[in-house]
């Protein structure tokens, strides 16, 4: 199944199987270097100030012959330096190879999420939004990230510690040793339902920040609309009270999360002051030295840290979770169907037939469409706004999947086509096209950096662009901003133009391409567009008369349906709409 859950994190922690092995036998050496400390020098204050030699003491004679107390503590206290320092070296080893496990799992993620959105389809997409989808990528990815991190590196380390611990307590002295591993999981049962609590605040946090992040990237990437509505205090308020609710949310969730980890650890501390009580009642009553009583109170102060990062485990579990949950809704988006087949030869015949389709299921934008477009032909599609020509257009470019019906191109079904040999043959041209904040030479080769500037200056020529182009100090390596914003909407139209151009694609769909351009320079265009259309098919979404006269066929849509089609001179002689349209113009 396509999505994403702890057997496939799993799974990619597997493809690092010999790191993670060396990372675990460096973290059980950690474990075996770090656990006797807290015993050492405890040790000491039986063997050496209350007099009764054992392991360190006679370890020490047999080596290096007689001491006196001095250099018993001097010999003891540069061993335990000498196994924190190898401790922290291996911990710094630690630290670097599951790091390096964690980002690779998460890069894999991040490749997984996009490689999916690459062939989602596009009113799939639309349901999750630009905003919902990157911060899917990044922030959910990070949380994830941090929690593997702590998982593949700590996890381990944490129980492997506490069952070493467990041991030697143990050893030390029975009844207090099982005393202390009993109580730990009682305070972990505990923090674990409060972490519980945690976790929905959290999620209401990210929720709001998610719910500012949308509105805010919104409004700026729409700022000169709201000044030109003189709207800037609707739609900054609301941002404002947007970032009130991250106020609210955040406030709520950091005071009492704190709270909670606070009131878990004070638990904690107060368990350890009982737990110190019973040593001190075990020295009184049983056969607990001294020394191994201090030795016990080491133990429980060192087995804190990994009950701690066992408690933070279960938050970052389920936080883990929830961004698990939300990362699977990009999985979860349908990817549009694709096909192995492609063309063989340059030119399409495209063929629709009974085709409908709606973009959010409730209403059908368009209805029971039949058209059979031959190569080279030239069509014009027109009818009233919001009418569906636009979605008609995306159709047929296979930017969209149809709800219903049959879709042919050279008689090979849409479904069985390769989505890449479909869009090299189709350009469609907008009317509000889309560019990246990058050079001019960028936006129209589209990264391809094979496309040398011969073929772009030819291109920009026909797109009447050249003299733009020119007036420019960086030429062709200006940049045209966010969305394009320092070109004009007539020199964006064009600049698409020159893409297409470049493209050479055997079918161009022009949707009301020209604009906002003026008619001496649209009929320029066209002129110097000619030898280069002559031998494509076109389609073109117009609303003047002089553009549209001219087509093999027209097509009329009227609220979704095909109502009218033929020549100018058929449907010239026919009632109905396209001689409505023509009146008007004449108008
Ligand atoms: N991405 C979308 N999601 C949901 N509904 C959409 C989307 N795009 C268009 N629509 C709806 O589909 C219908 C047809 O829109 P479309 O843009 O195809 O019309 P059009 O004939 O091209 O209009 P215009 O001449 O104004 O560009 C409209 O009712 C519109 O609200």
């Amino acid at each position: 199944m396509n999505r994403i859950d702890l057997k496939y994190i799993w799974n990619l922690l597997l493809e690092k199987k010999k790191l993670l092995i060396i990372g675990q036998i460096i973290t059980i050496i950690a474990i075996l270097i770090s656990v006797p400390i807290p015993l050492m020098l405890p040790a000491l204050v039986d063997e050496v100030l209350l007099d009764k030699p054992s392991f360190f003491v006679e370890n020490i004679n047999a080596f290096f012959g007689n001491q006196n107390a001095f250099k018993y503590i001097l010999i003891v206290t540069l061993a335990v330096v000498f196994l924190r320092a190898f401790h922290y070296i291996f911990s710094v080893l630690i630290t670097k190879i599951f790091t390096n496990i964690a980002k690779f799992v998460t890069f894999k993620i991040r490749e997984k999420l996009l490689k999916h959105l690459k062939s989602v389809s596009m009113n799939e997409y639309e349901s999750l939004g630009s905003g919902a989808v990157t911060a899917n990528l990044i922030t959910d990815v990070n949380t994830l990230d941090s929690f593997i991190m702590s998982v593949a590196s700590k996890l381990v380390t944490s129980i492997l510690t506490l069952i070493a611990v467990g041991v030697v307590i143990i050893a030390i002295h029975p009844i207090l040793g099982i005393l202390i591993i009993v109580v730990q999981p009682f305070i972990m049962f505990l923090s674990r339902n409060i972490a519980k609590k945690t976790g929905t605040l959290k999620k209401e946090e990210n929720e709001a920040i998610s719910d500012f992040q949308n509105d805010v990237g919104e409004s700026l990437d729409l700022f000169s609309q709201i000044k030109a509505s003189n709207k800037e205090e609707y739609f900054f308020n609301n941002a404002i009270s947007k970032a009130k609710n991250i106020q609210i949310t955040s406030n709520k969730f950091n005071y009492k999360s704190v709270a909670y980890e606070r009131f878990s650890f004070t638990l904690f501390l107060i368990v350890f002051e009982v737990l110190r009580a019973a040593g001190l009642v075990m020295v009184a009553y049983s056969d607990l030295s001294i020394g191994m009583m201090f030795a016990m109170f080491g133990y429980i102060w060192f087995i804190m840290t990994p009950v701690q990062e066992i408690l933070s485990m279960q938050y970052s579990y389920m936080t883990a979770m929830a961004a698990i949950g939300r990362i699977n809704k990009i999985l979860a988006l349908q990817k549009e169907p694709n096909g192995n087949k492609c063309f063989e030869k340059k030119g399409l015949n495209i063929d629709l037939k009974n085709v409908s389709f709606s973009y959010n299921k409730t209403k059908e934008v368009l209805k029971d469409i039949n058209i059979n477009i031959k190569y080279g032909e030239k069509v014009a599609l027109i009818g009233a706004s919001g009418s569906g020509k636009t979605t008609l257009a995306q159709i047929i470019a296979g930017f969209y999947t149809k709800t219903n019906g049959t879709i042919k191109y050279n008689n090979i079904k849409i479904e069985e086509l390769d989505k890449q040999c479909l869009r090299n043959e189709i350009f469609l041209v907008l009317q509000m096209p889309m560019l990246f904040n990058n050079t001019l030479r960028f936006n129209i080769t589209m990264g391809d950096e094979n496309i040398n500037d011969e073929d772009i200056y030819k291109a920009l020529k026909i797109a009447q662009l050249t003299d733009v182009v020119y007036s420019l100090e960086n030429g062709l390596d200006t940049l045209v901003g966010k969305n394009g914003v320092r070109l004009s909407g007539g020199q964006r139209q064009r600049l698409s133009i020159a893409r297409m151009i470049i493209a050479n694609p055997s079918v161009v769909i022009f949707d009301e391409s020209t604009s906002a351009l003026d008619v001496q320079t649209e009929s320029k265009l066209f002129c110097d567009l000619e030898d280069i259309l002559k031998y494509k098919t076109v389609i073109t979404i117009a609303h003047r008369l002089s553009t549209v006269k001219n087509a093999n066929k027209i097509y009329v849509l009227d609220d979704g349906k095909i109502v009218q089609s033929g020549n100018h001179n058929e449907l010239e002689q026919q009632e109905g709409h396209y001689l409505e349209f023509v009146k008007n113009q004449l108008i």
